[in-house]
């Protein structure tokens, strides 16, 4: 279980309060600088708040050790660091004790094919699939435990479309053994499929915090993003979130 309790982060992120469930997907929602980044690097310790507390599991955050914290949750971040010219197998190999991909992870990431090539010489896409791959490698073993804490920041930015189905089913499946999902997104109609729970973020803080049809309302989607939004069904009377501009 993940508590967050009345965080405050100097003008970044202002009196959020949660619980986190084992099994729970969460998606997060919010324009641009609404504080999504901000937050899931608080979560995974390595922003201290700068009031409140967050506690993983009964024990506070900061009581973790770095390599222990390292072994219980993983943050994919938004920014692709290509810095080394490293192969893609060297690259997983500093994040993970066993060389082998799971075969959950390639059936949705499918990277084997590149391993031997350079980070460097791979499309966006390929490389967000190995950005994926390596943070969930960090901690496969707890993952296999169900004991997960999975922080992924806009990790569909740059994937095809079946590339982030196949990503939000095996988060979906990761959840059913009871590891914890946080992902922050763009993507309406994605979370509308998807997640179980959506905090819609906007200036700093949670406004919304619920199920996803409470959540993804028009109302509340329009004051939020001040974007005008028509929710639909298609012809297999599935929800479908239109944007638009007057
Ligand atoms: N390192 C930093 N130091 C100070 N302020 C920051 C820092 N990073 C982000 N901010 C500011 O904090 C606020 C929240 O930024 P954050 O990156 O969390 O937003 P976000 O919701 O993830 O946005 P986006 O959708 O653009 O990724 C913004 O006003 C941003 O300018």
């Amino acid at each position: 279980m993940l508590h967050a309790d009345q965080l405050h982060l100097t003008a970044r992120l202002d009196d959020i309060s949660f619980s986190l469930l084992p099994g729970q997907v969460v998606h997060v929602l919010g324009p641009n600088g609404a504080g999504k980044s901000s937050l899931l690097s608080v979560l995974a310790g390595l922003v201290p708040p700068e009031k409140g507390a967050i506690s993983l599991y009964g024990k506070n955050l900061n009581e973790y050790a770095l390599g222990e914290l390292a072994g219980r949750r993983t943050l994919m971040e938004q920014q692709l660091h290509t810095a080394f010219s490293l192969s893609v197998q060297e690259s997983l190999s500093f994040y993970s004790a066993s060389p082998d991909i799971p075969d959950e992870l390639e059936a949705a990431l499918e990277i084997r094919a590149f391993l031997s090539r350079s980070l460097n010489h791979l499309s966006g896409g390929e490389r967000r699939r190995v950005q994926l791959c390596r943070g969930l490698m960090q901690i496969w073993p707890t993952i296999m435990r169900g004991e997960g804490l999975l922080l992924l920041d806009e990790p569909v930015q740059g994937l095809d479309f079946a590339h982030q189905h196949k990503l939000c089913r095996l988060l979906g499946s990761l959840a059913g053994r009871g590891n914890m999902v946080v992902v922050s997104h763009h993507q309406l109609n994605l979370a509308q499929m998807y997640a179980q729970r959506v905090w819609l973020m906007s200036e700093q803080r949670i406004v919304a915090d619920g199920h996803t049809d409470e959540v993804l309302q028009q109302h509340q989607l329009e004051e939020v993003f001040q974007c005008r939004v028509r929710i639909g069904l298609d012809s297999e009377q599935n929800k479908l979130i239109q944007t638009y501009l007057d």
